[in-house]
């Protein structure tokens, strides 16, 4: 259940027992990339660390040079052909962010990149600690949240995108690393 219709709660799609497991192994196997990146000549640091893994020929311009896209690994294979078993939906790229502690966080967005076209359904499975996805509506200002324990699969519908922007604001009080992965489809480049 949630708030609103553009999003779907499916609680326990991996059991805690999975989720340790699966968290453990991303920590392990996922190559973190430096998190500085440089618009013109000023210099940033990402508030989390995150890869970007795409079938090949996907081209994605999220946060401009910080994405280079890294080839699909075993467990992130595992992890999308349950996801699209599920939702019997088709994801060609996946996302992986790591929320080192309560103060690595996402700011306000949405995921609405030409690249994905108008209808982007987004899955996103997270590990680790709980965190709060919070919401905001674009126009009315209406805002929501919803904690996103270990295990949870949040589907976004295409009109999340358009009406909402999300984000997952800091938490200091939480000492524990959280990953969370959000499988797209982005639209294969014209030619
Ligand atoms: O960590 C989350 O739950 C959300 C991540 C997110 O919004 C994104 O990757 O675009
Ligand atoms: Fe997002």
């Amino acid at each position: 259940m949630s708030a609103v219709p553009e999003l779907e709660l499916i609680e326990g799609f991996y059991n805690q027992a999975d989720c340790r497991q699966l968290l453990e192994r991303l920590l392990d196997e996922q190559d973190w990339p430096n998190n500085r990146y440089q618009v013109g000549e000023r210099w940033f640091e990402l508030p989390r660390q995150q890869t970007w893994h795409a079938d090949p020929g996907i081209r994605y311009s999220y946060s401009n040079n910080l994405l280079v896209a890294r080839p699909w690994t075993p467990l992130l294979s595992e992890l999308r052909a349950a996801i699209e078993c599920r939702l019997n939906a088709k994801f060609n790229a996946v996302l992986v962010n790591l929320y080192r502690d309560g103060n690595d966080y996402v700011g306000w967005h949405s995921d609405n990149e030409r690249e994905m076209g108008d209808e982007p359904l987004i899955a996103s499975l997270s590990l680790g600690a709980p965190r709060t996805f919070a919401y905001r509506h674009k126009r009315s200002g209406e805002q929501g949240s919803t904690r996103l324990n270990a295990g949870t699969l949040l589907t976004m519908r295409p009109s999340f995108q358009h009406d909402w922007r999300h984000s997952v604001p800091p938490a200091p009080e939480v000492a524990d690393p959280r990953i969370n992965l959000t499988f797209r489809y982005v639209l294969p480049p014209p030619n």
